[in-house]
């Protein structure tokens, strides 16, 4: 039996559906003596696609990780897999973006300083000056880099600079309130999520609490998502609504949202970090805590 403390991998698969996976990746992995955690799989019958997410712990003795990923390969080519396996010890590098509301800044920074979110955030970038201190207060460089229509895409090349410079994982829009251009997204595809304030497909772009409460909804919510270009339109990977009433003001609205959007934020950008979300064309698959 593996100690508490072994390092754990992910292995992490796309691939046609067909029988024999399923059989052909444990038998794989007992055959390098590895013992397997936690595996879980779904058969999309409609895509005809299958993915699966296996959490494997390292031994003594073990090959090299290039060594056993080398050793994959022919099963992988086999099946047409689209597959990765993951050190769960390293840690992902996060870059944040943020305008001019810090809830989802400030949720993720908490979350990061006391471990419950396990990554690096080498830098936060912002169009505004206003969040320099408490993100310096964290040990985190702030980039204030201005936007307008002019310069839009020199802040854009700066933004991808650091993207390559700093070796980044994952970008994280907390509240970015900048239309990404056709090539940042294209750049950062499947690498880029966005925190939209609306139960998507709801009240898609700017201002949607005062579209809501225009509507009447009784509901109001949040939408995690991959950036595409297609405003608000990218693969979602987390969501989650709250009831609201005829006595909420559009400002009312808005102080609830914040929660919402932090907690769907926080929640998409963990599951994202673990591994857990796999593409499935325009959607996803998210094998949750
Ligand atoms: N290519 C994409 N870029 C961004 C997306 C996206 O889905 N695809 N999401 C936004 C976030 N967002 C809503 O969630 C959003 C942000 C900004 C706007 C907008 O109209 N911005 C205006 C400027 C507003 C300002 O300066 O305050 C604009 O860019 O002209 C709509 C929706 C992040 N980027």
């Amino acid at each position: 039996m593996p100690t508490i403390a072994a390092k754990h991998f992910v292995l992490t698969i796309t691939c046609p559906d067909t029988i024999g996976i399923v059989a052909a990746v444990s038998g794989f992995l007992s055959g390098q003596d590895l013992f397997i955690t936690k595996s879980e799989h779904f058969g999309d019958s409609i895509g005809g696609r299958f993915f699966m997410r296996t959490v494997f712990v390292e031994r003594p003795g073990m090959p090299a990780l290039d060594d056993l990923r080398a050793a994959f390969e022919p099963l992988a080519e086999r099946f047409q897999m689209d597959w990765a396996i993951h050190d769960g010890s390293v840690k992902p590098r996060l870059l944040i973006l943020v305008s001019k509301f810090d809830h989802c800044l400030n949720d993720l920074l908490y979350r990061y300083r006391n471990g419950a979110l396990p990554v690096e955030i080498p830098a936060v970038v912002s169009n505004h000056p206003d969040f320099q201190r408490v993100v310096e207060w964290h040990g985190i460089p702030y980039h204030h880099l201005p936007v307008t229509r002019e310069t839009k895409a020199s802040q854009e090349a700066a933004i991808l600079e650091m993207v390559d410079r700093l070796n980044i994982d994952l970008v994280v829009l907390a509240r970015y309130m900048q239309v990404l251009s056709p090539e940042l997204c294209a750049a950062l595809s499947w690498r880029c999520i966005n925190i939209h304030h609306s139960f998507l497909p709801s009240f898609k772009g700017a201002k949607p609490y005062h579209q809501a409460h225009a509507r009447g909804v009784k509901l109001i919510g949040a939408t995690a998502h991959y950036v595409t270009t297609d405003l608000d339109e990218g693969p979602i990977i987390e969501q989650a609504v709250e009831r609201v009433d005829h006595a909420h003001t559009p400002d009312d609205l808005v102080a609830l949202g914040r929660d919402i959007e932090s907690v769907v934020l926080a929640r998409a950008v963990q599951d994202h970090v673990e591994h857990r979300v796999l593409p499935n064309g325009t959607r996803t698959v998210v094998f949750r805590r």
